[in-house]
């Protein structure tokens, strides 16, 4: 009875694991879908508003899936609705990543959000899993910038590992040859929305002043110092960005 009984018991047990593991997938996929459709919207009113068509539209979006190779080798940037999807592979120039063992874990990039925007590149905040990644990808027509400011930060990260940069998990570059992309740790927010040393909260100057410092000593010049290079990460350490001097003018034909 008692044994019958327990069998009962784990038999419903059973079928509820399946049941709330089955209903999870559902609700995942169902969010997914919902997440998918309003990104697609986005996209489109950003293609449309910058007037650069598909190319664009290929570029930004809702996932960037790695496909088959080891430690995102190449990625897949899938885009919601009909529309195409673009591949990305990893820049030849990686090796200081896998050196050091800087690489995605995962196989997908789900891009929330866009958190700045330069001449040549819109960065959009990411997560590969539960982790969340920058990605810095080239507008159109300005694939070039992105990965000379990549050959310089491979550069400078071969020789110098203990800067306060952020960790870059590499560069990517689409298929069609169009755009280019560098994925790298998330370091928080800017110290000062404004300029001059004066908007550096005084919680935060004598960090500042050693990150800078770490550079000198290193002999790396920083090639565009500001507040808005300068970030906090959520334990309160600086992280520099666009530090990185164009390596590559001598160099052609590789962008
Ligand atoms: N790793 C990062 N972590 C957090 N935020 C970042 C990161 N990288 C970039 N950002 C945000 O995105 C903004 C623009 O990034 P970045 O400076 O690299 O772009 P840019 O195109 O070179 O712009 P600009 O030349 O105008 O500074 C930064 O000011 C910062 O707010």
């Amino acid at each position: 009875m008692v044994t019958s009984r327990r069998h009962d018991y784990q038999g419903m047990g059973g079928m509820l694991i399946d049941l709330t593991a089955w209903m999870l997938n559902a609700l995942q996929q169902r969010l997914d879908e919902k997440y998918n459709k309003m990104l697609c919207r986005i996209i489109k009113k950003k293609t449309i508003a910058n007037a650069v068509g598909d190319a664009v539209g290929a570029v930004f979006g809702e996932m960037l899936q790695e496909m088959e190779l080891k430690h995102g080798q190449r990625i897949v940037f899938e885009k919601g609705g009909s529309e195409g999807m673009g591949e990305y592979e990893r820049y030849r120039r990686n090796r200081t990543c896998d050196a050091l063992g800087y690489v995605i874990p995962n196989a997908t990039i789900r891009l929330l959000g866009e958190i700045g925007e330069g001449a040549s590149a819109t960065v959009w905040k990411g997560k590969v899993g539960s982790k969340v990644v920058v990605v810095k990808v080239s507008k159109l027509g300005r694939k070039r910038d992105v990965v000379r400011e990549w050959k310089g930060v491979e550069a400078i990260m071969e020789k110098h590992q203990a800067l306060p940069i952020p960790r870059y998990y590499g560069c990517f570059e689409s298929v069609n040859g169009q755009t280019a992309a560098i994925v790298m740790e998330m370091c928080g927010e800017p110290v000062s929305r404004s300029e001059g040393e004066d908007e550096i909260p005084a919680a935060y100057r004598e960090k500042v002043a050693a990150a800078v410092e770490a550079f000198r000593v290193a002999g790396v010049e920083i090639y565009d110092h500001a507040n808005r290079n300068t970030l906090v990460t959520r334990e309160g350490e600086i992280r520099l960005i666009d530090f990185a001097l164009d390596v590559d003018r001598d160099m052609t034909g590789e962008a």
